[in-house]
């Protein structure tokens, strides 16, 4: 284990699980976890949500701010690996946006793109109120827009896309991406058929 292993990182918009997600990931795998958001907040101690530093920061200081929280996991060297990966960090929903972050992860490891209905995800974010990205007048409609942007961009940064079902509560969420992934890491390391 040497610090050079791989990262798994969750990508998605906005309320996908990619926290949760990666919670329940180190607890089956006992991988490391980290979570942009939560090394960002930690550096604003008097600040209880990343949504409150982001309002404060907007949005080029935020970006910065998230870059340089991956940064810092460069040089971690786990002390558990799983099927060669060092540890599963998970990205704020506007990493595709962020040219640094996107990056990064291209050079340490594997994006993995939680996808979530549109009209999930808008029914999740909802119930803590409209987040500051989007237009307070027309929330739906611009959250129908970033999801598109968002959706696609995802699709085409990510190296694996799963589809997440909605209707069986978080662990069977979990239970379903484990194995979808498990299986397409197992796939990469399959020798080649001659
Ligand atoms: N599979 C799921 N089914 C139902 N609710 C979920 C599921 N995954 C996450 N949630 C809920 O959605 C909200 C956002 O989850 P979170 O993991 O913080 O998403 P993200 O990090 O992608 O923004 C939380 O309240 C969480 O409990
Ligand atoms: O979608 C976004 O632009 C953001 C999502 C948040 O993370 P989650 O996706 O974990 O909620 C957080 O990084 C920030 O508020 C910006
Ligand atoms: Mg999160």
């Amino acid at each position: 284990m040497s610090g050079t292993e791989p990262y798994l990182f969750f990508c998605g918009i906005k309320h996908s699980g990619k926290s949760t997600m990666s919670a329940f990931m180190s607890k089956e795998t006992g991988l490391a976890c980290f979570d942009t958001d939560d090394i960002i907040l930690a550096s604003f101690p008097g600040i209880h949500t990343i949504r409150s530093v982001y309002h404060l920061l907007g949005k080029e200081s935020f970006m910065e701010k998230e870059a340089a929280a991956l940064s810092s996991l460069a040089d971690f060297k786990p002390t558990v690996t799983w099927k060669g990966y060092r540890g599963v960090v998970s990205l704020g929903g506007g990493a595709c946006d962020n040219a640094p972050v996107m990056d990064f992860v291209t050079a340490h490891g594997t994006l993995v793109y939680l996808a979530v209905p549109e009209d999930i995800l808008f029914r999740r974010i909802s119930i803590g109120g409209i987040p500051p990205f989007l237009d307070a007048e027309h929330p739906r409609e611009s959250f129908h827009q970033l999801y598109s942007l968002r959706n696609q961009l995802y699709g085409k940064h990510a190296r694996l896309v799963i589809r997440l079902p909605d209707c069986h509560g978080r662990a069977d969420t979990f239970r379903y991406l484990f194995e979808q992934l498990s299986d397409y890491v197992d796939a990469q390391s399959m020798p080649e058929k001659q």
